[in-house]
């Protein structure tokens, strides 16, 4: 059997669509557009490449797009003032600080700092600690983007069994609160874990967030499982994912890199601009976005 290729790309183009046309229908309704702000520090080439295409993916959707770049020696007191500016900015509806900082910053303090209902990354421990406990807030893009793929495939997700490997708080953690918020069986595997394979060999659906190249083996899937690799690793032979590309071979859908997850992670940084515009305006967007 051959896996179905579960096509990011194409899902997140048609989610920009969705969010072009509410972006439309709130900046009729707001006398503006809805604004994202995104802060990179320093010149790290990957990094500027990310704030380049989120930028456009801004545009493109018919919202605006404020950048800002500072130097890499800027102080963590100046960034600091920058987020306090942003968050009292009213035509700014969302706010990202592309990470990683540079060491001398650190990113809790920074992170901590914005505006929780400005927080498109949901990186906040306010955002965190309502998704944890159901409320509406701002979920971390990436997860969320992996919850909508699996949705697509899983309509039913109540009582899969579900792994997901790694434990950070950007995607482990958030992918873990969001598939226990759909009712599946969840299991967090992580560096400590002492027999990740015996787990992941169990799981009808299987979240790879490890950041080591081809980590999860064919043999470890369950035939037919749905996989999801998150992982985005630079080696020699270009980008690669999370999983060992060979387990096409045995599960059911799995998500190719690139072309997979990463499309998601742009695409939801819209949706969640736009989310956090329609509530600060007190504007009605879409919920099926
Ligand atoms: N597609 C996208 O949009 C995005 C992709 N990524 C990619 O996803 C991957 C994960 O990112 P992120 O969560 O930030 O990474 P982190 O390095 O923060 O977390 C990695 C996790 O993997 C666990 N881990 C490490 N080694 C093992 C092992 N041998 N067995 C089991 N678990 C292990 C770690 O465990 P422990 O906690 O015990 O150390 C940790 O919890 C990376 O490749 C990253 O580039 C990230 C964000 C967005
Ligand atoms: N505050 C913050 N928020 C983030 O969301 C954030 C961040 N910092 N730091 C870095 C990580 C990584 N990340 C990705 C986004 C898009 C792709 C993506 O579009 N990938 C394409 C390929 C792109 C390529 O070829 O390089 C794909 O997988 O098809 C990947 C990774 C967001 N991150």
């Amino acid at each position: 059997m051959t896996a179905r290729l579960i096509d990011g790309k194409a899902f997140a183009a048609q989610l920009r669509g969705r969010v072009a046309t509410a972006a439309a229908a709130f900046t009729e309704q707001a006398g503006r557009k809805p604004g994202l702000a995104v802060v990179l520090v320093g010149e790290d080439p990957a990094s500027s490449v990310y704030v380049r295409s989120k930028g456009k993916a801004t545009l493109a959707a018919g919202m605006e797009s404020f950048e800002h770049r500072l130097s890499a020696d800027v102080s963590e007191a100046e960034l600091i003032a920058l987020v306090d500016r942003l968050n009292a900015d009213e035509t700014v509806d969302g706010i990202l600080v592309q990470l990683p900082l540079p060491k001398h910053i650190d990113e809790r303090a920074v992170i901590t700092r914005i505006d929780p209902d400005k927080d498109v990354d949901g990186f906040h421990p306010v955002n965190a600690g309502r998704l944890a406990t159901g409320l509406d807030g701002l979920v971390p893009c990436t997860p969320l983007g992996c919850l909508m793929l699996l949705q697509d495939i899983h309509p039913h997700l109540a009582g899969l069994e579900a792994v997901v490997i790694g434990r950070s708080n950007i995607v482990g953690k958030p992918m873990a609160a969001l598939l226990l918020q759909q009712s599946c069986t969840v299991t967090t595997v992580h560096s400590r874990t002492r027999d990740v394979m015996g787990h992941v060999r169990q799981a009808d659906i299987v979240v790879a967030a490890v950041g080591i190249p081809g980590f999860v083996q064919p043999e470890w899937i369950k035939p037919g499982a749905t996989v999801i690799d998150v992982g985005i690793n630079r080696t020699g032979d270009g980008l690669v994912g999370d999983v060992d590309p060979r387990a096409v071979e045995v599960a059911g859908a799995i998500t190719p890199v690139p072309g997979g997850v990463g499309p998601m992670t742009i695409a939801v940084l819209m949706r969640n601009t736009l989310v956090a515009a329609g509530r600060r305006a007190g504007i009605a967007v879409d919920p099926a976005l």
